[in-house]
């Protein structure tokens, strides 16, 4: 067994506590076998040094297309429907399988080095998306987006198909880092005559289902005029709305439909700063949070953020949900972390998350010396309202070291970001 001991460091504990210890991970199986006192943990073949940082769980990014760092800072300042049908929908209809997967490389070198671990990614060309994913050595689960809006009966179908071949083709890849999920883009762009015939076939296997829900107004009135039903309520019909499910956004929900959140046990992944930039609205997090919901956090893609780095998202859920209940109280630092780390990591079926023996060896380690981290009063206030995504020294997914002192190992950052460089520009030209 080869044994990886991050020493020296002081470890948030899943209690929102923080003690000096060290933390010893088999590398083999993924998992961390001990969390104490340095005299009780037994020594390691290979050594992270922890000095003057805080071991945490890695970040886990709930929602993003990754590949969409190719379209950051192409096209800002306007609401979604706009947005994506103006902007986005025709670059993105340029967008090879080579480009899919230098955006995700790209996206993938930005999480590594802003200490994600873990991530959900809803995109096309998802293939490449498991291959970058297996060599950078993140967790992911993955899926292809179905978009049947605008599509003849042959297209809607071959799309569905596509997401349940893919879903079931990757559960499992990447020494099982890769698990997969169906993917309906959302409930107003895919056909209810699809999501009657494709649900129940994704159940019959297992594969749980991620989609857009209730992120702006726009999405909410068709069903609630078409339907007579809050979304949710259609989703729930259309069983939709399993534990093993998450849904993007939820920024405009009723109390019932919160209800049927807390009931079925579906999760929410709140993404602040896309709701923000494409004034979307602010999602109810508090409430959600009282009524018992699962909620995990999101960048969402790179070109409504324009960012991954999942510090910002964490500083960003408890500002806009101070605002959104008209409280400071609300959604407190600690509730934020436990949102980036427990609650994502739950909403996706990882059983990461948490420093803690038996969990997977997901963890990152967060420099506490900068000027801006100084004092150090309160060590979760800082992850969530003073930390960023630069203050991340090491790296560890599944007991296996991406980052070591800033520099990630399994990616060629150079190359990566050249690449992404070309191919953004080149897909651009062919578009416009
Ligand atoms: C069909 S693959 C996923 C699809 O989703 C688009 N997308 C990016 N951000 C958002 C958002 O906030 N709401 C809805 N859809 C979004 C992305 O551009 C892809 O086309
Ligand atoms: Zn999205």
């Amino acid at each position: 067994m080869t044994r990886l001991r991050i020493a020296g460091g002081r470890v948030l504990r899943p209690d929102a506590t923080v003690e000096r210890a060290d933390v010893l991970v088999d590398s083999e199986s993924g998992d961390i076998v001990a969390v104490g006192d340095p005299e009780d943990v037994p020594e390691g073949d290979e050594t992270l040094d922890a000095e003057d940082g805080l071991v945490m769980p890695g970040l886990v990014n709930a929602h993003t297309h990754v590949a969409m760092t190719l379209l950051r800072g192409y096209a800002d300042d306007k609401e979604l429907d706009a947005w994506l049908r103006e902007d986005i929908w025709p670059v993105e209809g340029e967008l090879t399988p080579e480009d899919v997967r230098a955006g995700t490389e790209l996206g993938l070198l930005e999480m590594i080095r802003s200490g994600t671990t873990a991530f959900a990614d809803m995109y096309f060309h998802e293939e490449e998306v498991v291959d970058a994913v297996e060599d950078a050595g993140l967790r992911a689960r993955l899926g292809y987006g179905v978009v049947t809006l605008g599509k003849d009966e042959d297209g809607a179908r071959e799309d569905c198909e596509q997401s349940l071949a893919t879903a079931r083709e990757f559960d499992g890849a990447a020494d099982g880092r890769v698990e997969t999920a169906f993917m309906p883009h959302s409930l107003t762009t895919v056909g209810e005559e699809y999501l009657r015939e494709y649900v129940p076939e994704a159940r019959e296997d297992d594969i749980p289902l991620h989609y857009h829900a209730n992120e702006t107004t726009d999405e909410v009135e068709p069903i609630v005029e078409g339907e007579g039903q809050r979304p949710l309520e259609y989703a729930r019909d259309l069983d939709m709305t399993d534990e093993s499910d998450f849904v993007a956004h939820g920024v405009h929900l009723d109390a019932a439909e919160i209800d049927l959140l807390a009931e079925t046990g579906t999760s929410v992944i709140h993404c602040p700063a896309s709701n923000m930039k494409l004034a979307s609205g602010m999602a109810p997090v508090q409430d959600l949070l009282d009524a018992g919901v699962t909620v995990g956090l999101g960048t969402d893609g790179a070109a409504s953020n324009n960012d991954l780095d999942v510090f910002d998202e964490m500083r960003d859920a408890a500002m806009v949900g101070k605002l959104a209940a008209n409280d400071a109280s609300a959604v407190p630092a600690e509730s934020v972390v436990r949102m980036a780390t427990e609650g994502s990591a739950s909403a996706l079926g990882f059983d990461s998350g948490r420093i803690e023996e038996g969990a997977n060896a997901d963890i990152a380690v967060v420099d506490l010396d900068a000027a801006h981290l100084t004092p150090h009063h309160d060590l979760v206030s800082h992850l969530v309202y003073a930390a960023r995504g630069s203050d991340v020294r090491h790296t560890v997914c599944d007991g296996a070291v991406l980052m070591r002192d800033g520099e990630v190992l399994t990616l060629d950052a150079e190359a990566v970001r050249q690449r992404a460089e070309e191919r953004a520009a080149a897909a651009v030209e062919r578009a416009e």
